[in-house]
C-alpha cells in the first residue's frame, strides 16, 4: 500500500517549519494559530492546554493544538519564559486572494519574526524596569582574540566589550543575559565550560562559527548603521567586530530584515569597570536575591526611580560600577545638585512620573512594530523633556556637566530641537487611540484635508441613512421598521416576523428586497440602501488607506530622528537614577563618598543598606578602617553566630559598590580610595548540579580569589575551611589570611570563628582584630551588633544554642564538652577521651515546684514587655532586670 500523500497545506507548513529551525511554529490559520507534531506536543505540556489530533493531512492522527490570536501573547510569554523560541508565521493573504490567485486551498505564508528570549520588543513580554540582554560571544583563534557583545533590542541599547578565559564568567554574570549567541563549541572546550555552568541562567543559541567572522562582522555594522566606513565608531578590535556582526545579523534573523532602532555601539572596556565575579553577585545579591527575588536585593533597597527606564539605567549602574575617579565623581555630582535642590528634584520627579517609556516606544517603531498609542507615547516623552529641560537651565553656573549636557540633550539644542516634532504628532493624533493602526481612527481632525472629506461623505452618508429609516416606516406604514448594520450584510432593513411579508408584497416588494428571514426578524434591502452602504464602505476603506499612508509618514518622521530621541530617552532616565539617589539619601541620611585614587576604605557609621531598609532605626552603624597607611589593611572579624559579622562584611562590599555606581551611601561619612575588584564569599553553597560539594565549590572560590585581588581589591570572607576537619579548615584559613596580607596586599575582611587565627595578628603588622561585642548575663548572651577593637573571649555558640531552642538537655550536655575541652586543650586526644553522648548522665529535675513558680513570675514580667517598641538598649536593660528578678528569687 502506498504511503498517504502530505497535502499541499501540509507541504507548505513543512516547508516553512524547516525554516524555522529550533524555534516552535506558531501556524497562522484565520483566528488561530496552530502548532503541528513535536511543536504541539511541547507546546501543550508548557501552556497546559489541550492536544488534539488532526487526521487529514497526512493520513495519519497528527498532533497539534492551536491558541486563539487575539491572546496569544500571553502564550507566547509563557512559552518564551520557560526558554522556547517561537516563529510566528502570518497568513499574507485572504484565502479569497488565494482562491483568485487559483490556489484552492493554501494561502501565502511566511515567517514575520522569531521571538526569543533575547530579542522581545513587546511590551507585554518584557518587565518595564528591567534590561533584556541578548548577547553574542567570539572567539577568534581559537579564544585569543575574545569579544562579547550585548543589546537590548527593547531600547536599541548596545555594547562591546573584549573578554578573555578568564574574565568570560564575570562578563556574563555583569550582563546577564537572556540568550547567548555563541559559536557552537565541541565537547571539552574550555570555553564551552564557562557556557555550560551558566547555561541554567541563560538560553544559548549555538551558530556556526563563520559567523562570528571579523570581516564579515565589520560589513554587517556598516549596512546596518548604513556608513562606508568604520571610522565614526572608534576602534573596533577584530573580535569585536566579530561579536558585533554575530548579534546584527540574530537580530535581523530574528526580525525578520525589520531591525528596531539601535544606538551606535558603546565600547565597555574592562578596566572602566568594576570586576565582580558570579559568585560575589550572588552573595551579595545585586540585583536579586539568591532566591532570584527583587525584594531584599541591593538594588531593590535603593532604587526610587520613577521610570521603567531609569530602574534599567540603575541597574546597569549596579551591575557594573566605575572605576574612573572623574567619571564616578560627575554621576555623584549630578546626585548632590538634586541633594542641594530637594524643590527642583521634587519638580522633575513629578514630570518625570508622567514620562512614557520613549526608548521602548521608539523601538518598536523603528522595527515596524508600533502602534499608533507609541507616535503619542514619543509625543508626550518630547513634551516632558522640555519641561524637565525647562528646569535645569543650562545657563545655570551651578548645574554640574552630567545635568547640563542631559539637559540640553533634552531639548535636542544642538539639533534642530523637538518642538515641529511635537507640535507635528500634537496636531495629527487624535485623544482616542486604538492599538493596531490598522484598527484606524487615530488622525485627528483637521489634520489632513483629504481624509476629514473622506470622512465627511462617510459621515454625510451615515447621515441620509438614519433620514432613509423615517422615510421607510412612512413607505411601509410600520413603526417597527428599523435601520441596522452589520459585518455580512453591511446595513440592511429589519422588520418583526409578523410584518415581513407586508414588504414582500407588492408593491412594498419593488422598494424592499427580501435579504433573510430570521426567528426574531425578517431583513431586507433597498437599492437606494446598498449605493449608500457600498459609498460609506469606500469611504471606509478609503479613509484607513490614509491614515495608514499619514501613519507611515508620523513613523518616517520620528525614526529619521531617531539617534536624537534616543539621546533624550537616555538622557532622562539619567536625570531620574540622579533625582532618586538625592531622595535616597535623604530619606535613608546616605552621604556622598570620597573618592581617591588612594588605597584607604574609611566608613565611619556604615550601614547595609537591606538589612537597614528592613530593621529601620534599629540598625547599629559600625565604622570600618581599611588600607590607611598606618592602619590595618585586613580586618579579622570574630564573635558568635547571629552577632552581625555577616552583615558588616557585606554592607562594606556594597558601600564599595554603591559608591562607584555613582550613588551615596549609607554612612555618616566615607572615603574610598577606588577599588578594582570586589571578592565576596558570605555563606557557602553548593553546586550539586555541577557535581561539587560544598567544601570544593568553597575552595575553588577562595583559589580564584587568592589568584586574582589585587592592591586594589576589597575582599570579604565569611568562615572559609568550615566545611571540613577543624584542623584543616583552620591550617586553610590561616593560609588564607597570609596569603592575603603577604601577596595580594588588598583590603578586606575576614570572619572566622576559629579564635586561634586572632593570634596571627601578632605576626602580620596589617591584620588587626575586631570582634562584635555581646552582653553575658549568667550563660546567656545579647548581640549588641556593635564592631570592637580586639578578638572576641569566646564563641558563645553554645549560648547561642540555648536561645535558638536547643532543649536544655543537650545545652546543659554541650557545655559539659565544651569545658572538658577548654581545661585539656583542644586536640584530638581530648575528644577522643569524650564518653559518648548517648551515655551520658543527665541530672534527674528535683524542685519542680518551685521552678513552675519562678516560670509564673519571669512570665508576668515577660508579658509587661513590648518587644516591637524597644531599642536594642532598651531591650538590653530589660534582660538585666528580668536576671535580677531571677536572682531574687
Ligand atoms: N548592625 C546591626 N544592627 C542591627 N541588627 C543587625 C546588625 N547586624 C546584624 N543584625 C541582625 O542580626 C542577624 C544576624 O546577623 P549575621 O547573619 O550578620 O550574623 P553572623 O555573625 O554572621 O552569624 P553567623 O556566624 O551565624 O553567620 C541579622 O539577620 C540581622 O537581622
Amino acid at each position: 500500500m502506498n504511503a498517504p500523500q502530505p497535502t499541499p497545506m501540509m507541504m507548505q507548513y513543512l516547508a516553512i517549519k524547516e525554516q524555522a529551525g529550533d524555534a516552535l511554529l506558531f501556524y497562522r490559520m484565520g483566528d488561530f494559530y496552530e502548532l503541528f507534531f513535536d511543536d504541539a506536543v511541547a507546546a501543550s505540556a508548557a501552556l497546559d492546554i489541550a492536544l488534539t489530533k488532526r487526521g487529514q493531512h497526512a493520513g495519519e492522527g497528527i498532533p497539534m493544538c492551536g491558541v486563539p490570536f487575539h491572546a496569544y501573547e500571553g502564550y507566547l510569554a509563557k512559552l518564551i519564559r520557560a526558554g522556547f523560541k517561537v516563529a510566528i508565521c502570518e497568513q499574507m493573504e485572504s484565502p479569497e486572494d488565494a482562491k483568485k490567485r487559483g490556489s484552492k486551498s493554501v494561502v501565502k505564508r511566511k515567517i514575520v519574526r522569531t521571538v526569543t528570549p533575547g530579542t522581545i520588543i513587546e511590551d507585554s513580554l518584557l518587565d518595564s524596569r528591567s534590561n533584556n540582554f541578548l548577547a553574542a560571544l567570539a572567539l577568534l583563534r581559537d579564544g585569543a582574540e575574545a569579544a562579547i557583545a550585548w543589546v537590548d533590542v527593547s531600547t536599541g541599547e548596545l555594547s562591546v566589550r573584549e573578554t578573555s578565559l578568564d574574565n568570560l564568567a564575570a562578563d556574563l554574570a555583569a550582563v546577564a543575559p537572556k540568550e547567548l549567541v555563541a559559536p557552537d563549541l565541541e565537547e571539552g572546550h574550555a570555553w564551552r565550560e564557562i557556557l555550560s555552568a551558566r547555561e541554567r541562567a541563560m538560553t544559548i543559541t549555538r551558530q556556526a562559527a563563520h559567523l562570528f567572522d571579523s570581516a564579515s562582522g565589520q560589513r554587517r555594522i556598516m549596512e546596518t548603521y548604513n556608513v562606508g566606513s568604520l571610522d565614526g565608531f572608534g576602534e573596533f578590535s577584530r573580535a569585536e567586530c566579530g561579536a558585533l556582526g554575530a548579534l546584527l545579523n540574530y537580530v535581523t534573523l530574528t526580525q525578520a530584515g525589520r531591525l528596531p532602532s539601535l544606538n551606535p555601539p558603546r565600547r565597555a572596556a574592562l578596566s572602566e569597570t568594576m570586576v565582580i565575579d558570579a559568585a560575589t553577585r550572588v552573595s551579595l545579591e545585586l540585583l536579586q536575591t539568591q532566591n532570584g527575588a527583587r525584594k531584599g536585593s541591593l538594588l531593590w533597597a535603593v532604587d526610587r526611580t520613577v521610570t521603567g527606564a531609569g530602574a534599567r539605567l540603575l541597574a546597569s549602574r549596579i551591575s557594573s560600577p566605575l572605576t574612573d575617579i572623574a567619571a564616578i565623581g560627575a554621576r555623584h555630582d549630578a546626585v548632590s545638585y538634586f541633594d542641594a535642590e530637594r524643590d527642583v528634584a521634587e519638580d522633575v520627579r513629578k514630570r518625570l512620573k508622567e514620562t512614557p517609556d520613549a526608548a521602548r516606544a521608539l523601538s518598536r517603531l523603528s522595527a515596524e512594530r508600533g502602534g499608533p498609542r507609541d507616535l503619542a507615547a514619543l509625543r508626550d516623552a518630547l513634551i516632558r523633556a522640555q519641561d524637565i529641560a525647562g528646569l535645569l537651565p543650562v545657563d545655570n553656573a551651578a548645574l554640574p556637566d552630567a545635568l547640563r549636557i542631559a539637559a540640553s540633550t533634552l531639548e535636542n539644542r544642538k539639533g534642530e530641537g523637538f518642538s515641529a516634532l511635537i507640535t507635528m504628532l500634537r496636531e495629527a493624533l487624535s485623544e482616542d487611540l486604538p492599538m493596531l493602526a490598522r484598527d484606524g481612527g487615530f488622525i485627528a481632525k483637521g489634520y489632513d484635508a483629504g481624509l476629514d472629506s473622506v470622512r465627511l461623505l462617510r459621515d454625510e452618508s451615515r447621515r441620509v441613512i438614519a433620514g432613509l429609516e423615517s422615510k421607510y416606516r412612512e413607505l411601509a406604514g410600520l413603526k417597527t421598521l428599523k435601520i441596522k448594520h452589520n459585518n455580512v450584510l453591511g446595513y440592511f432593513v429589519e422588520t418583526p416576523p409578523s410584518q415581513g411579508d407586508k414588504l414582500m408584497a407588492a408593491p412594498l416588494s419593488e422598494t424592499f428586497i427580501h435579504r433573510q428571514t430570521l426567528a426574531s426578524a425578517v431583513r431586507f434591502t433597498t437599492g437606494e440602501l446598498a449605493d449608500l452602504d457600498a459609498k460609506i464602505s469606500r469611504a471606509r476603506d478609503e479613509a484607513l488607506a490614509r491614515e495608514l499612508d499619514l501613519f507611515e509618514k508620523l513613523c518616517a518622521a520620528v525614526t529619521a530622528r531617531r539617534q536624537d530621541i534616543a539621546a533624550a530617552a537616555a538622557a532622562l532616565a539619567e536625570i531620574d537614577v540622579a533625582s532618586g539617589g538625592a531622595i535616597l539619601a535623604l530619606e535613608q541620611r546616605y552621604v556622598r563618598p570620597k573618592m581617591d585614587d588612594s588605597l584607604a576604605f574609611d566608613i565611619l557609621g556604615g550601614r547595609h543598606p537591606v538589612v537597614e531598609r528592613v530593621s529601620g532605626d534599629a540598625f547599629i552603624a559600625n565604622d570600618c578602617k581599611l588600607g590607611d597607611p598606618e592602619e590595618a589593611r585586613l580586618w579579622l572579624v570574630t564573635g558568635p553566630n547571629m552577632a552581625g559579622k555577616s552583615t558588616f562584611l557585606r554592607q562594606n562590599a556594597l558601600i564599595a559598590i554603591l559608591a562607584q555606581a555613582g550613588l551615596y551611601v549609607p554612612a555618616s561619612e566615607a572615603q574610598i580610595g577606588v577599588v578594582d575588584r570586589v571578592f565576596s564569599r558570605v555563606g557557602a553553597s553548593d553546586d550539586l548540579a555541577g557535581g561539587r560539594s560544598t567544601f570544593m565549590v568553597e575552595m575553588v572560590e577562595t583559589a580564584a580569589i587568592l589568584n586574582q585581588a589585587t592592591d586594589r581589591s576589597l575582599v570579604v570572607l565569611d568562615e572559609i575551611g568550615r566545611g571540613t576537619s577543624t584542623f584543616d579548615g583552620m591550617s586553610i584559613a590561616w593560609a588564607a589570611v597570609e596569603h592575603l596580607h603577604d601577596v595580594n596586599r588588598c583590603r578586606g575582611l575576614f570572619a572566622t570563628h576559629y579564635h586561634e587565627l586572632t593570634a596571627l595578628a601578632e605576626k602580620l603588622t596589617r591584620l588587626h582584630n575586631v570582634s562584635m561585642k555581646v552582653r553575658e548575663w549568667k550563660g546567656d548572651v545579647v548581640f549588641l551588633h556593635e564592631v570592637a577593637s580586639g578578638p572576641a573571649d569566646r564563641s558563645y555558640g553554645v549560648a547561642v544554642a540555648r536561645l535558638a531552642g536547643l532543649p536544655p538537655k543537650a545545652v546543659k550536655r554541650a557545655e559539659a564538652v565544651l569545658k572538658m575541652l577548654e581545661e585539656r586543650g583542644q586536640s584530638r586526644g581530648a575528644m577522643s577521651e569524650l564518653p559518648l553522648f548517648a551515655a551520658a548522665p543527665v541530672a534527674p529535675r528535683d524542685d519542680t515546684q518551685s521552678e513552675a513558680c519562678h516560670e509564673t513570675v519571669i512570665q508576668n514580667a515577660l508579658n509587661a514587655l513590648d518587644p516591637d517598641a524597644m531599642t536594642p538598649r532598651e531591650a538590653l536593660e530589660s534582660l538585666y532586670r528580668l536576671k535580677s528578678i531571677l536572682d531574687e528569687l
